[in-house]
């Protein structure tokens, strides 16, 4: 059985997911170690673009593994990818929340630099939000509502 984590930046995916799984797998990570340097850095050189191809790759060839995997923010922009999660017979839990509530958890993680945090202003990040908003939704199998919820807590709601 495969778990997909999905939802927008700041929602808790990799928090989540390692508390879900000892031996979970963060595309994020991957992907880190396939281009050799932060995502940040990769964003200013290489731009999102090529970013979003290497994901896109990622994602095809883990989407027949087994167990638990969260995605970057981004994962639901693309159709292909889309479809390739829900053709991937995996269960897709989206952690949803309110734009505030994601903008303080954001703000608030130092250990990550996220280029689309960094370079956008609050106004665009919440618009991009708004796009993507109805992307999680459509391709969820099980929906968490996180806002005001511990790690803990949310955990035990999806185990249940
Ligand atoms: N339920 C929660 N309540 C409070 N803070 C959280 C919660 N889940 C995650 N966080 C914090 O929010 C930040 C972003 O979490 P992270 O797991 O990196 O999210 P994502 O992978 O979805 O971007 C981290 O600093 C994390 O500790
Ligand atoms: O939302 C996005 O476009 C992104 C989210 C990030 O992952 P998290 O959602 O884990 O922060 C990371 O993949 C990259 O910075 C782009
Ligand atoms: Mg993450």
């Amino acid at each position: 059985m495969t778990t997909f984590l999905i939802g927008f930046m700041g929602s808790g995916k990799t928090t989540i997911a390692q508390l879900l799984a000892e031996d979970f797998i963060d595309m994020d990570y991957v992907i880190v170690e396939r281009i050799g340097m932060p995502i940040s850095t990769f964003f200013a050189e290489a731009g999102e673009g090529a970013f979003r191809e290497i994901e896109s790759q990622v994602l095809e060839e883990l989407s027949q593994n087994e167990g638990v995997i969260a995605t970057g923010g981004g994962i639901v922009t693309s159709d292909d990818n889309r479809r390739i999660l829900s053709n991937a017979e995996a269960e897709i839990i989206y952690l949803k929340s309110d734009f505030d509530t994601l903008y303080q958890q954001i703000s608030m993680d130092t250990t990550n630099v996220r280029p689309l945090f960094i370079d956008k202003s609050r106004e665009e990040l919440q618009e991009i939000f708004e796009t993507r908003a109805p992307l999680y939704e459509e391709i969820a199998t099980q929906i968490i509502t996180i806002s005001g919820k511990t790690p803990e807590e949310i955990i035990k709601e999806i185990r249940r």
